[in-house]
């Protein structure tokens, strides 16, 4: 069985408010994207890599990746869920439909490979995600009369999980979701929702609370002491494709 890695980079960090996309930004010397890519590709069994990136990228030749042929390269869309699409139909030139994809955010740099084990364990259908609980009770706001932010209810916080990547599915059926939701309208924010709407039911994998997703610039430096960490820290080797 075949698990093909699909990294989603076609972002442009509006949140982040630098001056380039986030996945450009350097910790510790290095390109965010680097850290993802690297994970990736030393990941046992990883042959190839779609990796997908704004049309008018001009920074990926700083990467280095930029010359490694394992990676196949396709056009960002509008949305994140535009860009996996356009990700998976350039993939289905290698790729058999009944193989599996792995979609990951570049902009989560900290995943290491005992998560990658884990929710690998878990090919069957209809697929599986890595999440974290949370941790901390959970309230829903609404803006009030005087335009503040108030509590309108407090979410039962009982498996109430964040969803994160990767996010693994057979490719046929990612693809037809997606396109399902294209079809109907639906915005979905990541793989597993457009899954749901086919009325399947993905597994979650815990994972890792230090996989998160940079987003703002208040996440920068604890990406930084997370890589830092890892760097220093046990590598994990074990298990592959
Ligand atoms: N049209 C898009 C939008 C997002 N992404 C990717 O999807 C992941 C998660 O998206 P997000 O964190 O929202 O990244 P940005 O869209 O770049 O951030 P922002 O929403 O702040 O602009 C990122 O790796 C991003 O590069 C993408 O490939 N194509
Ligand atoms: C896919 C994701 O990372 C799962 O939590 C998240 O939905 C991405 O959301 P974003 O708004 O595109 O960052």
């Amino acid at each position: 069985m075949t698990v093909w890695p699909l990294v989603v980079a076609a972002g442009v960090g509006r949140r982040m408010q630098a001056d380039r996309p986030k996945q450009y930004l350097r910790l510790n010397q290095r390109l965010l994207m680097d850290y993802t890519l690297d994970t990736l590709l030393s990941y046992p069994g990883v042959t190839r890599l779609v990796l997908v990136l704004s049309a008018h990228d001009p920074y990926w030749p700083a990467s280095e990746f930029a010359h490694d042929a394992r990676i196949l390269r396709a056009a960002g869309g509008a949305e994140r869920s535009d860009s996996v699409l356009n990700g998976l139909r350039t993939l289905q030139a290698i790729a058999s439909m009944d193989d599996w994809v792995m979609v990951h955010d570049v902009a989560r740099p900290c995943l290491q490979h005992s998560d990658l084990d884990a929710l690998l364990a878990q090919l069957t259908f209809p697929g599986a995600i890595l999440a974290s609980l949370t941790r901390d009770t959970m309230k829903r706001g609404r803006l009030n009369a005087a335009g503040q932010t108030e509590i309108s209810a407090t979410v039962e916080r009982e498996q109430l999980w964040h969803a994160l990547t990767p996010q693994v599915f057979p490719l046929g059926l990612l693809i037809r979701a997606l396109e399902f939701c294209l079809e109907q309208g639906v915005a979905v924010t990541d793989e597993a929702s457009a899954i749901e709407h086919l009325g399947h039911a993905p597994r979650l994998v815990e994972g890792r609370a230090d996989n998160i997703k940079v987003t703002r610039p208040a996440d920068l430096a604890l990406v930084a002491f997370y890589l830092q960490q890892a760097r220093s820290g046990p590598t994990n080797k074990r298990g592959g494709l």
